[in-house]
């Protein structure tokens, strides 16, 4: 895993952007894996900058998304496809045929799960996975004791995870208790990885990532198994990472 540091979320925000601009330019066709929450919010906010500007064009771009939560459909405002259009796919120029969500209310959840791997290795593969982690070292929606084989699956969200994200809900019961995401073993396929690290509340998940052991009760530390991950991590983030 390569380390690099910036100083705060904005610089975080600005460096992955690049990177991920530097691929779009290089590669006729990515397939780009996404992230939601917090933490790539800023990143979208430069890739739409970057497209209005005329910079880069996303018609050559596949998309596809790590999570969605069980029983929230497309355009409901807490759903991850929500989040998506609003944040990114609305406003640049990428082809809604080639934007990839789990879907939360399929009929058949279990034949959902294996669709989505299947079309993600029916694409190519990923060749450029962006993550963001959870305080208890969760990537994707996989929790604590995942196993490292896993593909797409349906999880029963932490505690800690369901109160860590009920800051985007109106109330906690609102928050759902499953979500499907893909697996530890579909999110290492990938070619290459970024993972993304703001912020005091993730600097003990960054301590543990760095220094601890490989190990299926922190999920993260899966990535230790991958040659090609990069960690974008802003001083706050490493406020608690031992430099030996
Ligand atoms: O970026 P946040 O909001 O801190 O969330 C951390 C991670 O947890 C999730 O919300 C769960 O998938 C991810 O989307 C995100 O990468």
């Amino acid at each position: 895993m390569k380390l690099i540091k910036v100083k705060n979320y904005e610089d975080m925000s600005e460096k992955v952007a690049e990177m991920i601009i530097e691929k779009i330019r290089k590669t006729s066709k990515l397939n780009l894996g996404l992230a939601t929450g917090g933490t790539p919010k800023g990143t979208y906010k430069k890739l739409v900058e970057a497209y209005e500007k005329k910079m880069i064009s996303f018609q050559q771009v596949t998309t596809f998304n790590l999570d969605e939560y069980v029983g929230l459909a497309p355009n409901d405002p807490n759903s991850y496809h929500y989040y998506m259009n609003k944040s990114l796919f609305d406003h640049v120029d990428i082809q809604p045929s080639n934007t990839n969500i789990p879907n939360g209310v399929a009929r058949d959840l279990m034949e959902e799960c294996v669709q989505y791997d299947y079309l993600i290795k029916k694409s190519g593969g990923i060749d450029l996975q962006i993550l963001g982690i959870g305080q208890n070292g969760h990537i994707g929606f996989n929790e604590p004791g995942t196993s490292f084989d896993s593909g797409t699956h349906i999880v029963k969200l932490d505690d800690s995870t369901i109160n860590a994200n009920a800051r985007y809900f109106n109330r906690l019961q609102d928050v759902p208790t499953h979500a499907i995401t893909m697996g530890i073993q579909s999110i290492l396929q990938s070619k290459e990885i970024i993972l993304m690290v703001s912020g005091e509340e993730k600097s003990n998940a960054l301590q543990r990532l760095l220094n601890g052991e490989v190990t299926e009760e922190f999920p993260a530390s899966a990535l230790k198994n991958h040659p090609n991950v990069y960690i974008i991590a802003d001083e706050k983030a490493l406020s608690s990472v031992f430099v030996s």
